[in-house]
């Protein structure tokens, strides 16, 4: 299988003096879904940032070797005075393309994310959930073969969280991008992925790689399966054993 993203070695200080990241060593193949987890701090925002070249390594080598990556932000990142629909035309409006195709684009996107409807309400009429699909909508215009997640549901209610979890691992199966998801939410990690890995503390190291066996797609019931929640209390223990 081909590799979209590979990490050697890689470090990161900040001109703070900040050891962010130590050591790291990831590989992301094409057809994988790689979650992230660690205690707050521990440098994975920075090793997101790192993957899509917004940050520079101080140290290691990082080569991307997907053509073409998308970036999914905490916050959905709208612009306010733009449509729904229009935000997520951007991406072709950037990049040049013709008005008709960007507008084609953008559309088969908006319909994946389920918000047919909605292409004219601006951000602030939306709800949360409702602003994230359009965000994740703008991501998936630019048929990104890896796809970057920084906690994209960290700021969601419950509710919509769990669904949202459901719709993005339809859309990973569908759209077949690669995919680095980093979360907070254990359960999280481990419904979305085929692997999940367990960050150290300061500086941050991958200490745990887990493989997560249930094929895609899968049902919001599988949760409350007992083989699940075995998983999630293993990496769980990973986290607590490296953090007493
Ligand atoms: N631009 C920067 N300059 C200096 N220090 C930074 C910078 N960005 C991040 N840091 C520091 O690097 C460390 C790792 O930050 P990072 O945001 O990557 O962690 P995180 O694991 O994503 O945190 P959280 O889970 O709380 O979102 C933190 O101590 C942070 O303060």
């Amino acid at each position: 299988m081909s590799k979209t993203l590979v990490m050697e070695g890689v470090s990161k200080t900040f001109a703070t003096g900040t050891v962010a990241l130590t050591g790291v060593e990831l590989v992301v193949a094409s057809g994988d879904f790689v979650s992230v987890v660690g205690p707050s701090g521990c440098g994975k925002s920075t090793l997101l940032r790192l993957a899509a070249g917004l940050e520079r390594a101080t140290d290691g080598r990082i080569e991307v070797e997907a053509e073409s990556t998308s970036y999914v932000f905490q916050e959905p990142t709208l612009l306010e005075w733009r449509s729904a629909l229009s935000n997520v035309e951007l991406v072709g409006e950037l990049r040049g393309l013709p008005k008709a195709e960007r507008r084609q684009r953008a559309r088969e996107a908006f319909d994946l994310v389920g918000l047919t409807g909605f292409e004219k309400q601006f951000p602030r009429q939306l709800s949360g959930g409702m602003r994230m699909r359009v965000s994740i909508a703008r991501s998936l215009v630019a048929e990104p073969q890896l796809a970057l997640f920084d906690e994209p549901f960290g700021a969601l209610d419950e509710i919509t969280r769990l669904r949202m979890q459901t719709e993005l691992q339809r859309l990973f199966q569908l759209k077949s991008f690669a995919g680095l998801f980093i979360t907070h939410s254990i359960p999280e990690a481990v419904y979305l992925s085929n692997r999940v890995l367990v960050m150290s503390g300061r500086p941050g190291r991958i200490v745990a790689d887990f493989n997560v066996p249930w094929a895609y797609p899968r049902s919001p019931e599988l949760r409350y399966e007992p083989e699940f929640t075995a998983l999630t209390g293993a990496v769980s223990a990973a986290l607590e054993g490296d953090h007493p």
